[in-house]
């Protein structure tokens, strides 16, 4: 959509979960032209989302790993079952989660993404950058912070209350690493790379992101997104979802699909980079988020990415005449800058680099 007006960072917007209170209709900045409102409920799967056993998967089982490789042609993400972490712990990792956003106001401010009460950065507390009053805003406040590597942990922005966050989150943090890795040796073994060949990428410098989201429930939810329609930046992504309340529609051939909620799993998903590393091998599924009039929602999102500085192409191994590179060279750097901008401006990212 081509817009000749500048783009400039504009007016810092509400926090969501203060304006939903008692509220009957969502402001216009938040309302969606009528063209690409999401309908109330998406289409329901054709075939039942994917669910891959992770402990079958390290074990090499020849029917899982088949079983992955068409949940990611068909879908680009499956939920992961046999990931090893109990009930109880991923209720506790929800838990402190949930008791972020309850605190009030003026104490989570305390983790706020504001630079002087006027720049906006990625990490902290608060919403998505806004580059222009046109641009249409998200159902939902999130907590941004750097997980991995220890050394690049901003504590300051890391909350104290509940009390037991920091560790919670530290613990998920080293779970989700196995989880992350295992996916990127199996990503490797599909594309007949060394099975170390991604995780070996990953160097000192690499960045996992957690951004906890926070949908308050909304009067019509017909009229705004939770999250507008996007791929992730990641290499992969980990997405725990909140078990009460759906909300995550995926899209396929220009269809939106519900993606149902199976308690106690975890959805993993190639992320942007991966699709241009693997030169389109495998597809960055397109989702977003619709909210609910009776039920806020919540989901805990880690990103997988590289040292920021690191160059990211497709493989030469997997560049060829009859398969010629389909995406430009870029950084991870100048990527998730590019991310954020066409995120707020509806289009997608990957688009920008497509040859
Ligand atoms: O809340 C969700 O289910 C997904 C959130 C998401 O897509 C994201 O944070 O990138
Ligand atoms: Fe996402």
């Amino acid at each position: 959509m081509a817009d000749a007006e500048p783009w400039k960072t504009v007016k810092i917007p509400p926090i969501v979960q203060e304006l939903a209170t008692g509220m009957q209709e969502p402001p216009s900045r938040y309302v969606i032209a009528e063209q690409n409102r999401p309908t109330a409920a998406g289409f329901e799967m054709p075939d039942p989302i994917p669910i891959i056993d992770l402990s079958r998967l390290s074990a090499n089982c020849a029917d899982e790993v088949a079983k992955l490789r068409s949940a990611l042609e068909k879908w680009g993400l499956f939920l992961a079952v046999g990931h090893g972490m109990e009930q109880s712990f991923l209720g506790e990792v929800m838990g402190v989660a949930r008791e972020f956003f309850k605190l009030p106001l003026e104490e989570k401010q305390k983790y706020s993404n504001l630079v002087n009460g006027n720049e906006v950065r990625i990490e902290g507390y608060g919403n998505d950058m806004v580059v222009s009053e046109k641009q249409i805003l998200d159902w939902c406040d999130r907590l941004y912070i750097i997980v991995e590597p220890e050394n690049r942990r901003i504590y300051s922005l890391w909350p104290t209350q509940p009390p037991s966050f920091r560790d919670i989150l530290s613990e998920y943090t080293v779970r989700c690493r196995k989880i992350a890795n295992l996916f990127l040796q199996n990503l490797a073994k599909l594309l007949d790379l060394h099975e170390d060949y991604f995780v070996n990428m990953f160097d000192e410098n690499a960045l996992t992101y957690a951004r906890l989201n926070y949908y308050p429930n909304c009067p019509k939810p017909d009229h705004v997104f939770g999250m507008k329609p996007h791929t992730d930046a990641s290499v992969i992504t980990i997405v725990f979802i909140d078990d009460n309340v759906s909300g995550l529609q995926l899209q396929k051939d220009g269809v939106w699909y519900n993606v149902p909620i199976v308690p106690n799993t975890l959805l993993v998903n190639v992320g942007d980079v991966m699709e241009i590393m693997s030169n389109g091998f495998f597809k960055s599924p397109i989702h977003r988020v619709v909210t609910n009039v009776e039920k806020e929602r919540l989901s805990l999102v880690m990103f997988y990415t590289m040292n920021p500085e690191k160059e990211i192409e497709p493989l030469s191994e997997l560049v060829d005449e009859k398969r010629p590179r389909r995406y430009r060279k870029t950084t991870t750097n100048d990527y998730i800058a590019k991310l954020f901008e066409t995120f707020a401006r509806g289009t997608l990212a990957i688009d920008t680099v497509k040859i």
